[in-house]
């Protein structure tokens, strides 16, 4: 599944290390070592401060490693500066949770989109109109909206245009750091869609971050366990909960499943369909964690009661389905 002529990203035993006080440090990755590999996502999930975001950031070159080395095709970049680093950049984007945070509110869509292009002297600023309409098609939004500002675009629609400048420098690898949570289960649901779709076209390498582990298993080709700072287990997306070994792993599984013994348990009372998503009570697990057994919900309408408790987890995240 993984060959080694697809490797694109690979990080060796790096380390990162942060100034905790006066004569200590913090220890955020611990000799991770992780691959990316063209056209697979690799999904790491681990609970909050593990390092996740600190090892993609690295991934990224926003971080330099305290130790260790990363190759991108074979070649160390871990050392790369000047002009070498920031054509080494634009292979590998990131799209991040909050993407209105990172833009300039006073930027138009179109300024936003082609801000790279411009900046690494690829296109002239008069071309910035046609070439903001292709990338708004590719990502599935009207062109008209080149000339309007991210404030009068929704959530789902500005993560759209994240994604869109992200891929205009044409990367090998893109980073999504928790770039669905933000968003609610349908919006989530397409950009995931759009995501995988750009994916098989362009076979972009993807390193997916997400608290939502059933989501993670389902978008992964591999996903890697990170805890305190050190992967413990990478294990097969669909695969995952059949393969998990480490106990620190089943904890974060079974996190899920009391999630879902508590929803079973809520909704046993319930006679007939499945309520839908909106009938759903605010702030439900349902709702929050677990957008693929959501639809399934909605379009499959399964009876609860023959389900019983822990169906939740029982109908994609254990079983893989
Ligand atoms: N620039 C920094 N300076 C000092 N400590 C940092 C810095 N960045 C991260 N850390 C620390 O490194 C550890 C790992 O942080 P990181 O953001 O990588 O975790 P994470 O797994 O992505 O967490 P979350 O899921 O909450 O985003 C944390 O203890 C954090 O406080």
């Amino acid at each position: 599944m993984f060959k080694e002529e697809n490797l694109i990203l690979s990080a060796k035993q790096v380390t990162k290390k942060f100034a905790a006080s006066k004569d200590r440090s913090l220890v955020a990755c611990d000799k991770v070592s992780l691959n990316f590999y063209k056209g697979k996502t690799l999904g790491l999930v681990g609970e909050s401060g593990c390092g996740k975001s600190t090892f993609m950031r690295m991934m990224v070159q926003l971080e330099k490693p305290t130790a260790g080395n990363i190759f991108f095709h074979g070649k160390e970049v871990t050392e790369l500066r000047g002009e070498a680093l920031r054509q080494h950049r634009r292979r590998i984007q990131m799209v991040f949770q909050d993407p209105a945070s990172a833009f300039n509110p006073k930027m138009k869509i179109k300024d936003i989109i082609c801000e790279p292009l411009i900046n690494y002297g690829l296109i002239k600023r008069r071309e910035r109109d046609q070439v903001a309409r292709k990338y708004l098609q590719m990502v599935e939004l009207d062109p008209e909206l080149a000339d309007r500002y991210p404030h009068n675009l929704s959530g789902g629609q500005q993560q759209r245009i994240g994604i869109a400048r992200a891929l205009t420098l044409e990367p090998e690898v893109i980073i999504c750091d928790e770039s669905t949570s933000a968003l609610d289960v349908s919006v989530q649901k397409s950009i995931v869609d759009l995501l995988h779709k750009l994916q098989q076209e362009k076979h972009i390498s993807i390193g997916f971050i997400c608290h939502d582990i059933a989501l993670v298993s389902q978008v992964s080709d591999h996903i890697a366990v990170m805890y305190l700072g050190n992967v413990v287990e990478v294990l097969e997306g669909k695969q995952m909960a059949e393969q998990i070994c480490h106990p620190y792993s089943k904890t974060l599984m079974d996190s899920i499943f009391h999630l879902g013994m508590d929803y079973g348990k809520k909704m046993a009372g319930l006679e007939g369909e499945m309520p839908s998503a909106l009938e759903l009570p605010p702030g439900c697990p349902f709702q929050s964690r677990c957008s693929v057994c959501v639809e399934k919900c909605q379009t499959e309408k399964p009876d609860l009661k023959k389900l019983g408790e822990g169906h939740y987890v029982a109908c994609h995240a254990v079983r893989g389905a």
